[in-house]
C-alpha cells in the first residue's frame, strides 16, 4: 500500500537533513511542507514565537500533548538546558514510529521521552511515572477540544506550579475558543496572544501563553 504523508515527510527528512543536526531537521521539513506537502507542523513562523518563549522560560522540566511527526519536539529539545526532563505524549503509533526516527536523525533522542498514548490516560501517571515532577513549560498542540480538559488535568494531578507556562498551538485556526474562554477569564492564568498565521500560509492563526499563578 502507499505510503502516509508522515511516512513522506520523515523521507524528505532523510533525504535532505544532515544526521545530527536539529536545524537542518526543521528546515527539510518545512521546505518540504511548503513546496510539497502540507502536515500539521507548527512550522517556521509559529516555531520562532515557539523559540523564544521557550528560551524566556529555559524548562528544566517541559511536555507536549500531540508529537505528531516530532517537529516542534524536534524544536524543543534543541533548545533544553543540559539535564532537562523533556515528555511528548502522542497516541497514535503510526505517527509515534515516524516522531521517532525524525527525534533520531536529529539526534536527541536522549533529551526526548516519547510516551504512546492518550494524554487523559498519561496524565495522571506523570508523578508515578517521573517522580513528583511539575512542569515548567507545557506545549498544546493536540487534538483541540481536549485543551481545556487536560490543562484542568494537568492542575488536578499538581503538576503545574507558579509560574509554569502553558503554549497553545491553533487557537485561531482549527481554534479553541473554550480553551481561550478558560484561560482568559481565569484569575490563576496570565494570558498572551501572539498573532502568526497557520503553518505554511497566510491565514491567520496563533500562540496563546498563559503563565499559571498558581
Ligand atoms: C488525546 N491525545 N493525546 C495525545 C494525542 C496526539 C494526537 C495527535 O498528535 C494528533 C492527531 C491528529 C490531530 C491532532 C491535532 N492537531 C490538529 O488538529 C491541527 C490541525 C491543523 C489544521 C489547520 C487547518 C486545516 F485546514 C487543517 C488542519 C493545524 C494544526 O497545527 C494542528 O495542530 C493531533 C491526538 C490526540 C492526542
Ligand atoms: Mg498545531
Amino acid at each position: 500500500t502507499g505510503s502516509t504523508r508522515a511516512e513522506r515527510l520523515l523521507k524528505a527528512v532523510q533525504k535532505n537533513a544532515r544526521r545530527g543536526d536539529p536545524q537542518s531537521v526543521i528546515s527539510a521539513i518545512d521546505h518540504y511542507c511548503r513546496h510539497s506537502e502540507w502536515a500539521m507542523n507548527v512550522g517556521d513562523e509559529k516555531g520562532s514565537i515557539l523559540d523564544s518563549v521557550l528560551s524566556e522560560v529555559s524548562p528544566s522540566c517541559a511536555l507536549e500533548l500531540g508529537t505528531y511527526c516530532g517537529y516542534s519536539t524536534v524544536r524543543i529539545a534543541r533548545l533544553l538546558p543540559p539535564g532537562a526532563t523533556f515528555v511528548t505524549v502522542e497516541f497514535n503509533p503510526k505517527y509515534a514510529k515516524v516522531a521517532r526516527q525524525v527525534i533520531e536523525f536529529a539526534g536527541l533522542q536522549d533529551k526526548v521521552k516519547l510516551i504512546e498514548g492518550a494524554s487523559g490516560d498519561l496524565i495522571p501517571k506523570m508523578k508515578e511515572l517521573f517522580g513528583n515532577v511539575t512542569f515548567d513549560f507545557v506545549f498544546l498542540d493536540h487534538w483541540k477540544d481536549r485543551y481545556v480538559l487536560d490543562t484542568k488535568l494537568l492542575e488536578d494531578c499538581g503538576l503545574l506550579r507558579k509560574g509554569s507556562v502553558l503554549l497553545a498551538d491553533n487557537v485561531i485556526c482549527p481554534g479553541t475558543p473554550e480553551y481561550l474562554a478558560y484561560v482568559r477569564n481565569n484569575p490563576r492564568y496570565k494570558s498572551t496572544y501572539y498573532k502568526s498565521h497557520l503553518e505554511y500560509t497566510k491565514v491567520e492563526d496563533g500562540l496563546e501563553k498563559s503563565v499559571f499563578m498558581g
